[in-house]
């Protein structure tokens, strides 16, 4: 499913329209139509509906919904909170079926009029702003969406929440708060950001008729359980260990040997064939009965770096420590141009040095930090990159020749070439020591089973937000769910995912 800007969006009805002769007026009615059909599923028959409508298309999205309402014989009262002048273009015309159908509406005179049939409501239908949404809201909007937020009765929106900008890096809003969203076509950035998610409630996207095969090819979209299945790579029957990678993991302390033992365990659960770990020898005794199916490497002559030949990829980082001995095993892997490498944790303060020579190696290099990882390795603030953090994402990947992944609620995956993915499975559960380090066992074996790194990680982040989703389901709660667990659940979600 495509993730879009409004730009985007708009080039899509352009090209809908142009290319398959669809006109704007039937794309109302369609949209109109098919977020009434998905609002119903929230709208009980006795409801008394209020269908809120503003000057752009979104009101005339609100027109057909009110009338498509009214014709199945729902309680609605049609408001038009702005002037008449202001209904224009399509949204006129199909204010005017709306009128034909002998349906009435209340024009906005006083916000105490519209404040007294609000108190009515049970639900409230939010079409006054879409996608062409500039800045913060100029009243007569500001003063409504006030109103509406401090009601109780159900909150619906069209296409996205009033007031909340389409795309990523706009921080000053004020916006309608939805309970749920029926999205048209395609879900926009602001869905996967933190300052503006919380605003859509409970999403889902309508399709509207938009011929897909003739939309331009935007390289960024959300990843899901069908694309997981389509591209997860099949076990062949005739397989042997070595056919499944051999890894090594360079990681763990004496004080931090449960991170490296996580990611090892986890590498192996999610199909690793052989895993070797590199760590100092005194967290042997600890790791070795939790995952005592990897083997343990030493150091190059007694020294820290272990002998890099020989793996189809290396993870480092998770409990390393950032020692300048660390740093001379860092920088070894990176000069090591030609195996898959994973970088995490404490590996990502380590590799800020040597981020210019990241580019000149020819085997994949994957970074995977959260956003305090992320600001250390780009000089940038947390709060410049929960902004924008497509564009911060994408410059960062195409710059250094690496393929990021910027973990949150939204996990978004950046290829070197600047295609993106987002990952929305997971939950709060997984906001816990351990999970990272669990993540990247599960894309270091992905890495070594499958072609393309984009699928790799695409699907290793969805298995691992997918698993802690199916133990939240009926085993666990988010506050005693185990980064371990996830390890022990990934059997389950397999199961699920493989087909
Ligand atoms: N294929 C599709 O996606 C379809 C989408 N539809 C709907 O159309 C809207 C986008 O319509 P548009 O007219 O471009 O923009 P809006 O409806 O969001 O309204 C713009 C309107 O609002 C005024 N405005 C802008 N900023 C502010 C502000 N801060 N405060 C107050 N007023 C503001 C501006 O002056 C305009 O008058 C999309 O979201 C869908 O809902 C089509 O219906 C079908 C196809
Ligand atoms: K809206």
């Amino acid at each position: 499913m495509d993730i879009v800007t409004a730009q985007e969006m708009y080039e899509r009805d352009r090209v809908a329209m142009e290319a398959a002769g669809l006109d704007g007026k039937l794309l109302m009615e369609n949209a109109g139509r098919a977020v009434t059909y998905d609002l119903l599923r929230h709208i009980q028959k006795e409801h008394a509906i209020v269908v809120l409508i503003g000057a752009g298309n979104n009101g005339g999205d609100g027109f057909v919904i009110a009338r498509t309402l009214l014709n199945l014989g729902y309680d609605v009262e049609a408001w038009q909170v702005v002037p008449d002048t202001k209904i224009t273009g399509d949204a006129e015309a199909h204010k005017k079926i709306f009128q034909a159908s002998g349906h009435p509406y209340r024009l906005l005179k006083s916000s105490e009029d519209l404040n007294t049939s609000l108190g009515c409501a049970d639900v409230c239908i939010d079409a006054m702003l879409g996608i062409g949404v500039k800045g913060r809201l100029k009243e007569p909007y500001a003063e409504i969406v006030r109103l509406c937020n401090e009601k109780s009765f159900v909150r619906l929106s069209v296409d996205l929440p009033s007031g909340v900008p389409a795309d990523e890096g706009e921080e000053d809003f004020e916006a309608f708060q939805a309970h749920y969203t029926s999205i048209i076509d395609a879900p926009k950035q602001s869905v996967f950001l933190q300052s503006t998610r919380p605003y859509y409630g409970e999403w889902s996207v309508v399709e509207i008729g938009l011929p897909p095969q003739l939309l331009p090819d935007h390289r960024r979209r959300l990843w899901g359980a069908a694309d997981v299945k389509r591209t997860l790579p099949e076990r062949d029957a005739h397989s042997h260990k070595g056919s499944h990678g051999k890894g090594l993991i360079i990681g763990g302390s004496r004080l931090m040997p449960g991170s490296v033992a996580m990611t090892a365990r986890a590498a192996l659960r999610s199909g690793a064939g052989l895993i070797a770990v590199s760590t100092d020898p005194e967290a042997i005794p600890s790791i070795s009965p939790y995952v005592q199916e990897a083997t343990f490497v030493e150091g190059k002559d007694g020294g820290q770096v272990p002998v890099l030949e020989g793996y189809d990829g290396i993870a480092v980082g998770m409990g390393l420590g950032r020692t300048s001995v660390m740093v001379t095993v860092v920088e070894q892997l990176v000069h090591e141009k030609e195996t898959p490498l994973l970088v995490d944790a404490d590996g990502l303060y380590l590799i800020k040095g040597f981020l210019q020579e990241l580019e000149k190696r020819e085997a994949p290099t994957v970074l995977t930090p959260h956003p305090g990882e992320f600001a250390h390795l780009s000089g940038l603030s947390i709060k410049e990159i929960l902004n924008s953090p497509f564009s911060h994402s994408k410059e960062f990947a195409e710059k250094h020749g690496v393929y990021l992944v910027l973990k949150g609620p939204s996990t978004i995956i950046t290829g070197p070439d600047g295609e993106q993915r987002v990952n929305i499975s997971g939950n709060a559960g997984l906001a816990k020591g351990g999970s990272g380090d669990v993540l990247s066992g599960i894309l270091l074996s992905m890495m070594m089973q499958g072609e393309d790194v984009m699928n790799a990680l695409s699907n290793g982040c969805f298995l691992h937000g997918s698993t802690a989703d199916l133990l939240v389901q009926d085993e666990h709660a988010k506050i005693d769910l185990l980064a371990s667990d996830v390890i022990e659940g990934l059997s389950r979600t397999f199961r699920t995912f493989s087909s």
